[in-house]
């Protein structure tokens, strides 16, 4: 019996290595056919410049079969491994992949920059392309550039203009003022004076940038709660396919239970957001040239477009996606970070306490879309939040090679990851990194430093698009909570752990304690 289990351990273990070396074999080959391809299109000798140069990119040592994989697994530590690998190797470093393509992490503003200010290298990833469940694959985020994503993004330019946004103030504060109230009942009507507030802030975040998107308040048409949990479903299950890489393949994937979760909560979205796509038609035959209704919601913009509705259900979905998994971390390492020093929370403070004061600038508790411009202490404070988390990354697959700087070309089907976190945290561009320092962001400062040293939310024609209505919503949602309550944490920096799950995020939620202000 103990003979046969261990000759069937052996003969896994032989199928696995014949496996391994087989797809090592593959990659070796594909690696010596993309070369071929590249000379027959530069010519021999600038083919053989670009690889020479590309094998004296540093990294760490990668081994046969698993490449670089122990520099990114496990999960946990992740980042605190790359950006080590950052500060080592200088402006750039490469790490290999036995299944896809190498990945190259550029680390100065400079290097960034010729990635980030292109207009010729435009495509995401390939691996993001083939994890994309097909019903969502073919919306603005996801396309390779061209001219589809060329003209969608376009025409969704408009409802993330500020003048569209100040038309949706009123709704950013109903939403805030619904999460306050929540606040309250947890924290001053609640048993425990020390609570997690990061389900209230993804529910108002969702709140805001559903309604100020598709122009309905989700809560007519369903629970919010519900809608926001199967677009995390959907979001959990694309990103299992990159953990367990075997759901990469068709047939094992359209069989697993991620596949059907999936399926579930993409029909039931489907259904919602056609539930709101009638509402917002109909408010449209009522009012054809209402122009807050045709130019400053994308379902407005889109139908204007003539639109088919499938293709607007997956821009909305995808949107609300992104929203959903970026704003709320920023949010709550935000009020964390205000949390931790009094002072500058208490310099905001002033600033909210002032505007909200003011007569011209604040009716029935609204204030002024202009007001919120006048809040630069907070604005400051959101911006160095976003320095020390960034939330997000930019990925791209070089089609053509990349000229980096005069001696440095990478070559094509290499990607490219720009990881803010690796930027941000180099004392080269920010000294003392791990200060909370607001200061940083000062006019005089900023102009002292590289345009592309502070990417949280990327640069150039594939910036991002939800970039003033997310900064909107953190300055709301901080004066409303800045202006009822005190807020403090027991938790410290070096207790809260960042993860990329897929976005950088606490990896367990931030306790806080809030104390109602008395206002005079
Ligand atoms: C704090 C919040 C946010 C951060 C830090 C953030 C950051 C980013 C980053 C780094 C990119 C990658 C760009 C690239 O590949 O170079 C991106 C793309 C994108 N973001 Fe955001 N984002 C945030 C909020 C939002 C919101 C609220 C929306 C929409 C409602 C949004 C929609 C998008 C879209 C659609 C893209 C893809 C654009 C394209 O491919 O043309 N983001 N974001």
């Amino acid at each position: 019996m103990q003979s046969n289990t261990r000759s069937s351990t052996e003969y896994l273990r032989d199928v696995l290595l014949v496996f391994l070396f087989f797809l090592t074999s593959l990659k070796l080959l594909q690696k010596y056919i993309k070369q071929w391809h590249l000379s027959r299109k530069l010519g021999k000798d600038e083919t053989q410049d670009i690889y020479k140069a590309y094998r004296s990119v540093p990294g760490p040592p990668s081994f046969p079969f698993i490449g670089n994989a122990i520099n990114v697994l496990p999960k946990h530590g992740m980042l605190e491994r790359l950006l080590n690998l950052g500060i080592k190797h200088g402006h750039c470093f490469k790490l290999t992949n036995p299944l896809t393509e190498d990945l190259v992490f550029l680390n100065s503003p400079e290097a960034v920059q010729a990635i980030l200010s292109s207009h010729e290298h435009l495509r995401k990833s390939y691996l993001l392309e083939k994890l994309c469940p097909s019903k969502i694959d073919t919306t603005m985020a996801i396309l390779p550039g061209g001219e589809k994503w060329k003209s969608m993004r376009k025409i969704l330019a408009r409802p993330f203009m500020y003048k569209a946004l100040q038309i949706h103030n009123p709704c950013f504060y109903k939403q805030s003022e619904r999460m306050t109230s929540q606040l309250e009942e947890r924290f001053i009507n609640g048993n425990s004076a020390v609570n997690t507030v990061d389900d209230l802030l993804k529910q108002c975040i969702f709140g805001m940038a559903s309604e100020s998107l598709m122009g309905v308040d989700l809560e007519d048409v369903e629970d919010g709660a519900k809608f926001c949990k199967n677009l995390e479903l959907l979001m959990q299950q694309w990103i299992t396919r990159v953990y367990r890489p075997w759901l990469l393949i068709p047939w094992i994937w359209k069989i697993s239970s991620s596949y059907r979760i999936m399926e579930d909560s993409l029909n039931s979205l489907t259904n919602v957001i056609f539930k709101v796509l009638d509402i917002y038609k109909k408010k449209l035959n009522e009012e054809p040239d209402n122009d807050d209704l045709n130019n400053n919601t994308m379902a407005g913009v889109m139908l204007k477009n003539g639109i088919e509705p499938m293709t607007i259900f997956r821009e909305v979905a995808v949107m609300l996606g992104i929203a959903n998994e970026t704003t709320p971390s920023a949010a709550e390492y935000t009020l964390f970070m205000l949390a931790l020093h009094p002072n500058h929370q208490e310099l905001c403070r002033q600033e909210i306490d002032a505007a909200f004061d003011d007569p011209s600038k604040c009716h029935n508790g609204v204030l002024e879309f202009e007001a919120l411009k006048e809040l630069k202490h907070l604005e400051r404070c959101i911006q160095e939040s976003l320095r020390m988390n960034p939330v997000s990354l930019s990925l791209r697959t070089l089609e053509t090679p990349l000229r980096i700087n005069e001696e440095l070309v990478l070559p094509s089907n290499v990607s490219v990851i720009v990881l803010p976190y690796i930027l941000h945290n180099n004392p080269k561009y920010f000294p003392n990194p791990e200060q909370f320092e607001p200061e940083r962001f000062l006019p005089e400062n900023v102009r002292e430093r590289h345009h592309y040293a502070y990417v949280p939310f990327s640069a150039g024609p594939r910036n991002c698009i939800g970039m003033k209505l997310s900064m909107v919503e953190l300055k709301v949602i901080m004066a409303t909570i800045l202006r009822k309550f005190e807020v403090r944490t027991p938790d410290t920096r070096e207790s809260v752990q960042l993860e990329m799950d897929p976005t950088m995020k606490p990896l367990k939620p931030i306790r806080f304690t809030m104390t109602k202000r008395i206002l005079t």
